[in-house]
Parts: C-alpha cells; structure tokens; sequence
C-alpha cells in the first residue's frame, strides 16, 4: 500500500542527513517539506524562535505537545543541557513510530520521553508518571482547541511555577482564539507575540509565549 507522508519524510531523512548530526537532520526535513512536500513541522522560521526561547529558558523540564515526526522534539532536545530530558506527547501511533525513529537518527533518543496518548489524559498523570513537579517549559503543537483546557489542566494540576514558560504554535494559522484571548487578558502571565509565517509559506502565523506569574 501507498506510503505514509510521515514515512516518505523519514526516508528523506534517512537518505540525506547524518546519523547522530541533530542539524542534519533539522536541514533534511526542512528541505522535503520546501521541495518535495508541505509538513506540518514548526519549520525553520519558527523553529529559529523556537530555539532562541528554549536556549534563554535552559530548561530543566520540558513537555511538548503533539510530537508529529519529532521535528520540533530534535530542535528542542539538541539545545538541552546534559542529563535534561524532554516529555513529548503524540495521540496519532503511527507517527509517534515515526518520530522515534527521527529522534534516534538524530541520536538524541536519550533526551527524549516519547508518551502515546491524549493530553487530557496524560497531563493529570505527569507527577506520578514522571516524578515531575513544575515544567520549566512547554511547547504546545497538539490539537488548536486543546490549548485553552490544558492551559487550565495545567494550573489545576499544580504543574506549573511562576516563571514557567509557555510557548504556542499556530496561534495565528489554523489558530486559537479562546487560548490567546485568555493568556492575553488574564492577570497571571504575562504574553508575547512573535510574528512570523505558516511553515514553509508566505501565510502569516505566528508563536505565542506567555509566562506564569503565579
Ligand atoms: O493540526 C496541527 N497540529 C496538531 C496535529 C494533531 O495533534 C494531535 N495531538 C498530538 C498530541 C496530542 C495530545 N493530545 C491530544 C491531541 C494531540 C497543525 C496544523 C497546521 C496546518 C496549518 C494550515 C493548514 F492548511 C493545515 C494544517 C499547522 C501546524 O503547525 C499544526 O501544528
Ligand atoms: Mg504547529
């Protein structure tokens, strides 16, 4: 049966990047959605934002939010301090196969917890699973109308301390309205926004970080 677009990206990778070269890979993958097909990867504009927040955070806990084929997960976790692992969670299975074998190309699977399941279900158990107190910082990539309840999951959890930092994909294209209106207007983060553009487009998108005051 026909290929999966997930698994053309990994042959891509697998053809043109380094084993163990997380940059590599990065280049790989951009280059298949410019060239040969649109992913929903957060792309290399965003990714550059992205990793400027990550680099300034130097997080000690980390959680993403839908891992899609471990794009953002490589960006994040090749920025991380030694011993410094990161939480991805990934509802689709067959990507999430995916992902693990493009995180381990990138030879970071040491870095990475790679979580199967809702984020509805899976935020409640962080602590126990886990052994986690607060996030640091957390990326959030998963379904756009999730955004706004698992913000609030995660305050009712207690998973969150005052400087934790939120960052939101999409908060433009496909967008998230209720999420944004809320950590815009509530007195207990403090938002910014970063204009750039869908992946690999000319769309304007951009990527939502917001800090918790407590
Ligand atoms: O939909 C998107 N992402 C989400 C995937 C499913 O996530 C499911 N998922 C992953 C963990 C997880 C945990 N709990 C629940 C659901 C959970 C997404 C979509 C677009 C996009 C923009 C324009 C278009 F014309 C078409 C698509 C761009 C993006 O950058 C995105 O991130
Ligand atoms: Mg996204």
């Amino acid at each position: 049966t026909r290929s999966t677009r997930p698994q053309r990206m990994l042959k891509a990778v697998q053809k043109n990047a380094t084993k163990g070269n997380p940059k590599s890979v990065i280049s790989a993958i951009d280059y298949f959605c410019k060239h040969s097909e649109w992913a929903m990867n957060v792309g290399d504009e965003k990714g550059s934002i992205l990793d400027s927040v990550v680099t300034e955070v130097n997080p000690s806990t980390v959680l993403e939010l839908g891992t899609y084929c471990g794009y953002s997960t490589v960006r994040i976790a090749r920025l991380l301090s030694p011993g410094t692992k990161l939480i991805t969670l990934e509802f689709n299975p067959a990507n999430a196969a995916v992902a693990k074998q493009i995180i381990a190309y990138a030879g970071l699977q040491d870095k990475v917890i790679l979580v199967e399941g809702s984020s509805g279900d899976l935020i409640p158990q962080m602590k126990e699973r886990f052994g986690i107190t607060t996030f640091d910082f957390i990326f959030l990539d998963h379904w756009k109308d999730r955004y706004l309840p698992d913000i609030k999951l995660f305050e009712e959890c207690g998973l969150l301390r005052k400087g934790s930092v939120l960052l939101a994909d999409n908060v433009i294209c496909p967008g998230t309205p209720e999420y944004l209106e809320y950590v815009r207007k509530s007195p207990r983060y403090e938002s910014k926004y970063f204009p750039a553009h869908l992946e690999y487009t000319k769309v304007e998108d951009g990527l939502e970080k917001s800090v918790f005051l407590g």
